[in-house]
């Protein structure tokens, strides 16, 4: 480095190589010790994976070492290639190197050599501006291309000082600018070296209660609610390790879109998910009209299914007569309705109180049977005994007439049953409309809006406490059948082995094998505690695992009854929820914040906005904004951070597919873009054309090679999808088909999708908003 004299072009770019060396070697350095520590982890997982025989304990202690240490592996190979990004100078003289994940020295002092860039010293890294400089005189972006840095740019951040690098940026955003400008990949990448400091706020916001974050298109919500995700990970690694953080997102598309963001940045302990499949051993396959998910998702259906419950709980009509030792026992509603008024007034779920019910019906019983046989008739006291009464309620619960009435008084319900017999005749519960837009066979498969009527079901059912403790002793069962198993496997390889040493004799060998040591039921015991699945994989299949954190994105979109499941596995509240209401599609979305969070948290909860749009240039949002303003005219759009030059167009057509067959020709990368944007030999840049569902068929059939449907691969070069698939993702040149046909939200997600070329395609005419922004 030098004081800012003046120096010759060539002085000049001698002096930039050798700083660029320097920074190399130093990553270098820190490559080498990666790679150390990839060896010697692997080493130390392969070590403990050869000590075939050891004691169960040791064994145990073996499988949780492999699973940490293939979780660091894991981090560690995550991050090779863009391991180091940025560098800090103090003004007291010390310096530090930010990375995306944190590393010591080999030495005795285990000197910190790389800053995590979650960790507090890395914060003015994000925040330090040359107004508040918090401590820094510089700070430095590292571009790398895998190992190789590529280039520096330096921020001088204390006026003061006149000591140059030759590396100065003085706009300070060439590497923010390089990253919105670069082409898309079909997959949401980290941008963990370029965090804008209102975004660092949210992400490092302290873990407690709930907080909303609200911002137009492009405003990194996604990208803030992911890092966030990868900092209380860091700074509470303890409990969300346990507990496990939920991500929830609007489509297994958009979740495949965002999936790897978290493991490159080192963390895989989260789950991703849909609302669709939260219900444990359900997967919605189907979709409900938008008339139908809105009336499942309203939170009256909470009462509806509740009276449902309480119907099944029914009364003689208007008497059961059961036959019992040559005699009949008329069960009345009067005697029912005592039995279900008790069982009542305990107030547990359905299913867990059938237990009770049936205690009260065979005492009611037992005391017409004892009034029948045991009343004195001189002076109509009981002659019965104690243990009379008992051998009468024993024969009782005998008799299977008994249980064939409890079971139509009291019947024990799934949750799958309940719901599918409600949508099946849901008349009397909600109005003739509302029961026309929902009513279904019984047959069909499930729909995203049926997973929240599910589990609000399993919630007022809960588990019969005879059928749980009986799944609880078959899994058992199975555990001592699986490690009976095991056992065999070793008792039939030592008699191999014996065979060929010992002539045949087991009992002449001194090696003790497993089963002679342990039983099943205690190997079955031992291999209970060795669950060493990640909390995420047993959330995942837990429906009443409680979430040390959730995240929801698009949440605008989630309807009340969603926002009950979501809310039950939350119960510390512990929450991010991003979202734009300009956005909401979905006609059971919840319109105010407010009237989503009131239930839960009354008015506890922060709120927060996010107003740079990083995504959409200018020219390309004005169009988007205008579709808004048209019914909003107050409406304002969150502001473009760049602008490209490139005017979005619009054309008007008779033939649809051969128009936008052409369209797609000309916005795929050019010869001359290509050169530069190719890599591999395949193009990078990414064309959506986003077209009404009705036209995918005749569109598809005149584009090579595109990709549409349920979950299209968005990491081919054209993709064909609705305006609502098209949500929370991002394509460098966005085709829009028949804008006239999609309402306004929709419409503002679609024109919001780009972040190079926006064209338009329609027939007949242009909606009036978008001819005044396109003319
Ligand atoms: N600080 C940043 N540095 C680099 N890129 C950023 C930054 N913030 C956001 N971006 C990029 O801007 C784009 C939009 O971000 P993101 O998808 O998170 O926005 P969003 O608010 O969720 O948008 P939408 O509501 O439209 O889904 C992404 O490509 C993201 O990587």
């Amino acid at each position: 480095m030098r004081a800012g004299a003046e120096l010759s072009n060539a002085d000049n770019a001698e002096f930039q190589d050798d700083e660029l060396r320097r920074e190399q070697e130093f990553i270098d350095g820190l490559y080498a010790r990666v790679d150390a520590l990839r060896g010697d982890t692997e080493d130390s997982v392969t070590d403990a994976l050869a000590q075939g025989d050891t004691p169960m304990q040791a064994r145990l202690e073996r499988d949780i070492l492999v699973a940490e240490r293939s979780g660091l592996l894991a981090a560690l190979n995550a991050v090779d290639g863009s391991l180091c990004f940025g560098r800090i100078d103090l003004t007291s003289g010390a310096s530090h190197h930010i990375g995306r994940i944190g590393l010591r020295a080999d030495d005795t002092e285990r000197t910190p050599i790389l800053i995590d860039w979650r960790a507090d010293v890395a914060r003015p890294f994000y925040l330090a501006t040359g107004h508040t400089p918090m401590g820094l005189r510089r700070r430095r972006h590292i571009a790398s291309e895998g190992r190789r840095v590529t280039s520096l740019h330096d921020e001088i951040l204390d006026l003061g000082d006149r000591e140059r690098t030759g590396h100065e940026d003085p706009s300070g955003d060439a590497v923010l600018l390089a990253a919105l400008n670069s082409a898309r990949t079909g997959r949401m990448s980290d941008i963990v070296q370029t965090i804008q400091a209102d975004q660092d706020r949210i992400i490092r916001a302290p873990h407690r209660g709930v907080l909303v974050v609200e911002g137009g298109p492009g405003t990194g919500k996604t990208a803030v609610a992911l890092h966030r995700a990868a900092y209380l990970l860091y700074e509470h690694r303890e409990l969300l390790a346990r507990r496990a953080v939920l991500i929830v997102g609007p489509n297994p598309a958009f979740l495949g879109y965002i999936g790897e963001v978290l493991p490159s940045l080192g963390e895989t302990g989260v789950l991703l998910s849909t609302v669709g499949e939260l219900f444990p051993g359900v997967k919605a396959t189907a979709t409900d009209t938008p008339e139908a998910a809105a009336v499942k998702g309203r939170a009256d259906m909470a009462d509806v299914l509740a009276a449902l419950v309480r119907d099944r709980q029914a009364l003689p009509d208007p008497v059961i007569a059961i036959e019992h030792d040559r005699e009949v026992l008329m069960l009345d509603e009067g005697l029912v309705n005592v039995a279900r008024e008790r069982t009542r007034a305990a107030k547990l779920p359905h299913n867990v109180a059938r237990e009770h019910f049936e205690g009260h019906v065979l005492n009611t019983l037992t005391d017409l049977v004892a009034e029948r046989i045991g009343t004195d008739p001189y002076d109509g006291t009981n002659l019965l005994d104690a243990s009379d009464i008992t051998q009468i309620r024993d024969e009782l619960a005998e008799n299977p007439e008994v249980w064939s009435a409890i079971d139509q008084l009291w019947p024990r319900i799934t949750p799958q049953r309940l719901v599918a017999d409600f949508l099946a005749d849901p008349e009397g519960y909600v109005s003739d409309e509302d029961a026309a837009a929902i009513r279904r066979p019984v047959t069909r498969a499930w729909t995203t809006a049926d997973v929240p009527l599910l589990d609000e079901a399993a919630e007022l059912l809960g588990e019969d406490g005879r059928s749980a403790r009986a799944a609880a002793e078959r899994q058992r069962a199975e555990q001592v059948l699986y490690a009976q198993g095991v056992l065999d496997v070793s008792y039939a390889s030592r008699t191999y082995e014996f065979e060929d040493k010992e002539d045949g004799d087991p009992d002449a060998s001194e090696v003790l094998s497993a089963h002679d040591i342990i039983d099943a039921e205690r190997f079955a015991e031992r291999h209970e505690e060795a669950d060493h699945r990640s909390a995420a994989d047993r959330a995942a299949a837990d429906r009443t695992w409680a979430f040390g954190h959730i995240i929801v994105d698009e949440a605008q979109e989630l309807s009340p009854m969603a926002w009950r499941l979501l809310m039950r596995r939350c119960p510390t509240r512990s929450m991010t929820l991003v979202g734009d209401p300009a956005q909401t599609a979905e006609a059971a979305g919840v319109g105010s914040w407010e009237r989503i969070l009131a239930p839960y948290v009354e008015d506890r909860w922060e709120h927060t906005r996010l107003g740079v749009n990083y995504r959409t240039p200018a020219e390309i949002m004005d169009v988007a904004a205008s579709v808004v303003r048209a019914v909003n005219p107050g409406f304002r759009p969150p502001s473009s951070v760049r602008s490209t030059g490139v005017r979005p167009w619009a054309r008007a057509t008779d033939d649809l597919p051969a128009a936008v067959a052409e369209a797609v020709k000309e916005m795929t990368p050019s010869p001359k873009l290509s050169t530069s944007l190719e890599q591999g030999g395949a193009p990078m840049g990414r064309l959506a054309v986003i077209a009404p569902r009705a036209l995918h068929r005749s569109l598809a059939a005149r584009l090579d090679g595109v990709t549409a449907g349920a979950e299209p691969d968005l990491t081919r070069s054209v993709v064909l999808l609705d305006a609502r698939q098209s949500k929370g993702l991002e394509f460098d040149s966005v085709l829009v088909v028949e804008p006239g046909r999609c309402g306004t939200s929709d419409l503002y997600v679609a024109l919001s999708r780009a972040t190079q070329r926006l064209g338009v395609l329609y027939t007949g005419d242009l909606p009036k908003p978008l001819a005044d922004a396109l003319a």
